[in-house]
């Protein structure tokens, strides 16, 4: 499995601490920053995943900010992106099985790093349910009817 990450700086620690999970479980993580803490813009990182995950060949694709808000509103602007905010495990199994999201987003400031672990592995190990294509197409076709 392959993962690319990305977040600002209220997301950087999480972001650390996610990507030393996956790889613990053998996922291989492609890091588009940031690299610190030092104040940046989420919408810059937020595309860069949304990007990576569109034209190349990763499973899915994780953001973080402070709440996860900003940076999937930033990934969801991305043609083919279907990012999912998400606070528990329950919804991150749903976000893979009804709505086939390819970018989980996580908030940096309101989840802890173990919460945040089960709902990566909750959402690796979900798959997307064949009967809701229909819906997913339906806001592919929203994306290319966009004026
Ligand atoms: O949705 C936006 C994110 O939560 C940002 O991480 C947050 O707005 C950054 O806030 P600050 O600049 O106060 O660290």
């Amino acid at each position: 499995m392959k993962v690319v990450i990305g977040s600002d700086h209220a997301g950087y620690k999480m972001k650390e601490n996610l990507k030393k999970h996956l790889k613990e479980k053998n996922v291989e993580v492609v890091d588009v920053g940031t690299n610190s803490e030092e104040s940046v813009d989420y919408p810059v990182f937020g595309e860069k995943v949304g990007e990576e995950v569109v034209s190349k060949n990763y499973d899915f694709g994780i953001v973080v900010c402070g709440t996860g808000i900003g940076i999937s509103i930033a990934a969801n602007k991305v043609k083919g992106v279907r990012a999912a905010l998400v606070h528990d495990t329950l919804t991150a199994r749903l976000a893979k099985e009804h709505n086939d999201a390819n970018v989980l987003a996580i908030g940096g400031r309101n989840t802890d790093f173990k919460e945040a672990e089960k709902i990566v592995d909750a959402f690796m190990d979900a798959e997307f349910e064949a009967r809701h294509q229909r819906r997913i197409d339906l806001i592919s076709d929203m994306e290319e009817n966009k004026k």
